[in-house]
């Protein structure tokens, strides 16, 4: 693995976990991304909602934020992704994450989409070559989309890769929440799995302020939001309140 930036992941002491739970926003322009930077969240996540979970914005569009971000809000990390590429594009998915990382992000977010994949074979194949990418240096998030769970199999494949933080996210964002699909049992499994290979774990899918109670209980390192803090639909715009509330919650 690359150098990394830090990142204090979620304490916890024999009472149990503390909620140390950072909030990860994603954004889809400077607009918005300067409204997270003021509500102070963990992250900030480049993407764009209107092209599915993990729709990447144009790599120039990428740039731009980058740099205006680095100057208003320095020490804030960011994320970007790469966009929904189906996991057999393996040089598209090489190309992409190099021009995604060459923009300055900390981290490149990439999906492992079941849906997106002729078999397990072609999501080992994936995982493998993330695995490599991130040795080389790139800073990979990968990024299991879990709607009907996690295979165990492909869960410890990616453990293995150790790569700095492991999320789940859905792709259906209109069938509940991830915490509503998998259950508080099944995530605490997944993760104490991950933590267990010692890469940083964050959830995230359709999670709401309801949510967030349970989460805290279950004290991922980050958990990230969109859909929550829009006003409408997670293609619609940003809300400065929704966005406060969220921080203010999750902080309190
Ligand atoms: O990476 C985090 C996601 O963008 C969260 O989006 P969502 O809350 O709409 O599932």
């Amino acid at each position: 693995m690359g150098a990394r930036p830090a990142l204090p992941a979620a304490r916890l002491d024999e009472a149990g976990p503390v909620t140390t739970l950072r909030a990860l926003v994603s954004v889809r322009n400077l607009a918005e991304a300067r409204l997270a930077a003021q509500a102070r969240v963990g992250f900030i996540d480049l993407k764009e909602p209107n092209d599915g979970a993990l729709g990447g914005l144009a790599v120039a569009h990428i740039a731009q934020i980058v740099r205006a971000l680095r100057e208003v809000a320095p020490g804030v990390p960011i994320s970007a992704t790469i966009g929904d590429w189906p996991a057999h594009a393996l040089a598209e998915i090489r190309e992409r994450v190099r021009q995604v990382a060459a923009c300055g992000v900390d981290h490149v977010k990439v999906g492992i989409d079941p849906a997106s994949a002729s078999g397990p074979e072609a999501l080992m194949a994936l995982v493998e070559e993330l695995g490599r990418l991130d040795r080389e240096g790139l800073p990979l998030v990968p990024v299991l989309i879990a709607d009907n769970g996690v295979e165990p199999a492909l869960l410890q494949r990616v453990c293995a890769q150790r790569f700095f933080a492991v999320m789940l996210d859905t792709a259906d964002k209109r069938g509940g929440s991830l915490l509503q699909r998998l259950g508080a049992v099944e995530l605490a499994g997944l993760i104490a799995q991950v933590r267990a290979h010692g890469s940083l774990i964050g959830l995230a899918g359709a999670l709401q302020l309801c949510d967030l109670p349970a989460l805290r209980r279950l004290a991922p390192d980050f958990a990230g939001f969109r859909s929550a803090v829009c006003v409408g639909d997670r293609r619609e715009g940003m809300d400065a309140r929704l966005l406060a509330q969220l921080v203010e919650v999750l902080g309190a």
